[in-house]
């Protein structure tokens, strides 16, 4: 390891920190070895370092909240979803915290969020663990030397995870918390040590600092570029495909999960890196993925043979076992992470019910109700207390990270689309055949060959006809795909049961879109279910 006194010091005194050792942007090198040094990880075969986060091996939705202050307080959608905190509350957890982490030896790294200069978001990130600060160094960007020097950083993050609160005096739910402060720019993470955290709590940022300031809408999406330099971008919950569909050789990768839409048309990666769910991983389905696991990648939670080798079948720790890797990790990348407006989106699903089609091309009225619907799964093991995968509702296909209320982003969408004049298709690449637990994923070379067909327009000029339940418009043809796969019905055993799932389906979406009506023109309310 180099020696810590030759690099640029930096105190932590103005955090309240006190006589804290700091290591100071350590390289991932550096980071990599501590880690293993201290015991707190290990190295696997492929070169990679692999550790385990603890007691949280995926989020906790119920223990993220937003200080409620005049920053926040007319302007965030508060609800189950965003947790109003106390500023004063806040300001004594913080203390706490920070007395903590002093007199210890603490990691710092200074980075940013958003490839594109103007919107450009100065972090700062101080860490108990080595292996976080290594996440940091992967997740976020990284600041060239010359952007090192007089480095202003705008947000702090503070991630303790042995720090435990005590919710009956903290204000918190329980030991763990995830706490956004807009007035002080901070977020205060304790008690977990799930990396998810820190770069869902950037997210979470970004999604009320761009709207409300910079009049930019931020997506929870990857994106890639193909060899037109024409830009795709998929919308998705976790596990429903942004990081393995956004990952094509074909095309150049401009990130995995989460994006901004300038109205200079363009779209920008916020991060610096990748965070693959690797359950099932094989280097012959997803080599990209399988090949970005060597040194530099972190690798979160999964089960190694004394030889070093992983086996990514084994779901003992969690089912959302993870790798996050540097995004020069992958070949085929774009260079900053911009593309141009998209031509094509694809809202990906993952349908416990078997009920949607595989792919499906939407109206304009459609694409706004399915973006605000967001209709999914949650999968296994991303949010704590979930073991299977659960049908849900997540609006904007990110509910979690949006402070906003949904129809602020649908409607920036909206105008945002119809000007680019893209087209916009439903994916689901979740159950078909039955439902979960009767069905079968839908295959990853089908979901793959739906989506290159439709990106290089060959969808263009096939048969479509209309689902008598949802009103979409389905393929009846297309390369490398059978027939009957296109039409979700031909895939059930049972057509009557079909009926009666996509029945139980469009209630549900009526139900639940219940909530939204007053926002939603007569267009947008066509785009529903049509029985
Ligand atoms: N048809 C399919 N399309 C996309 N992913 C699939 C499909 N079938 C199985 N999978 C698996 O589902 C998971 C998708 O996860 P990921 O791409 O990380 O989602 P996200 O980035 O949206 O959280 C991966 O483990 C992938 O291998
Ligand atoms: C890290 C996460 O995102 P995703 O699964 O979308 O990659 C998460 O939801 O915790
Ligand atoms: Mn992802």
């Amino acid at each position: 390891m180099a020696d810590n006194d030759t690099k640029m010091m930096i105190s932590l005194e103005q955090y309240g920190i006190k006589n804290a050792k700091v290591h100071y942007n350590l390289s991932s090198d550096e980071l990599h070895d501590v880690t293993i040094k201290n015991e707190q990880g290990v190295e696997a075969a492929s070169g990679a370092l692999a550790i385990k986060t603890g007691e949280f091996t995926g989020r906790s939705p119920m223990d993220r909240f937003i200080v409620k202050d005049a920053a926040t307080e007319d302007k965030v959608w508060w609800g189950d979803i965003n947790i109003p905190f106390e500023a004063d509350k806040f300001d004594k957890l913080y203390d706490k915290v920070v007395a903590y982490l002093s007199e210890k030896e603490v990691y710092v790294r200074d980075s940013y969020a958003c490839a594109d200069e103007n919107y450009k978001l100065n972090i700062r990130v101080v860490n108990e663990y080595p292996w976080s600060n290594m996440f940091a160094y992967n997740m976020f960007l990284r600041p060239t030397a010359e952007e090192l020097e007089g480095f202003d950083p705008e947000w702090t993050i503070i991630n303790a995870p042995g720090f435990m609160a005590d919710a009956a005096v903290d204000g918190t739910r329980q030991h763990n918390f995830a706490i956004l402060n807009f007035g002080k720019k901070v977020a205060l993470i304790g008690g977990t040590g799930y990396t998810g955290e820190i770069k869902k709590g950037i997210f979470s940022a970004l999604n009320f600092i761009l709207p409300v300031y910079k009049n930019t809408l931020p997506m929870h999406c990857s994106a890639n570029v193909g060899k037109n330099g024409e830009t795709a971008i998929f919308f998705g919950l976790s596990g429903t495909g942004k990081t393995t569909l956004s990952c094509d050789p074909e095309r150049k990768l401009i990130g995995d999960d989460e994006h901004g839409w300038t109205n200079e048309n363009t779209v920008f990666n916020f991060e610096g890196g990748c965070y693959a769910k690797v359950i099932d991983l094989s280097a012959e389905k997803e080599p990209e993925i399988y090949n970005a696991i060597k040194r530099g990648a972190i690798l979160e939670n999964i089960v190694m043979n004394d030889k070093g080798e992983v086996d990514f079948e084994d779901t003992s720790i969690t089912q959302n076992t993870r790798v996050s890797y540097p995004i020069y990790h992958i070949d085929n990348i774009q260079t900053p992470s911009i593309g141009k407006n998209p031509k094509n989106i694809f809202f990906l699903t993952a349908d416990a019910f078997g009920v949607l089609p595989p792919i499906s091309k939407l109206t304009p009225g459609q694409a706004a109700y399915h973006f605000i619907s967001g209709y999914t799964a949650k999968v296994a093991g991303t949010e704590a207390g979930i073991n299977e995968p659960l049908p849900s509702f997540s609006a904007c296909f990110g509910a979690p990270f949006m402070p906003l209320h949904p129809t602020k982003y649908a409607e920036m969408l909206s105008a945002k689309m119809q000007e680019a004049g893209v087209n916009v298709w439903l994916v689901n690449t979740g159950w078909t055949g039955g439902p979960y637990g009767t069905g079968n994923r839908m295959k990853l070379k089908y979901t793959r060959a739906m989506i290159t067909e439709a990106l290089e327009g060959r969808l263009d000029n096939v048969e479509f006809i209309t689902h008598p339940v949802f009103g979409l418009s389905m393929p009846t043809t297309c390369e490398n795909v059978p027939d009957e796969v296109l039409n979700p019905k031909e895939t059930w055993a049972d057509a009557n049961a079909y009926d009666a799932k996509a029945n139980e389906l469009a209630a549900s979406f009526k139900k639940n879109f219940a909530q939204f009506e007053e926002y939603a023109n007569e267009e947008i309310m066509n785009g529903g279910p049509i029985v």
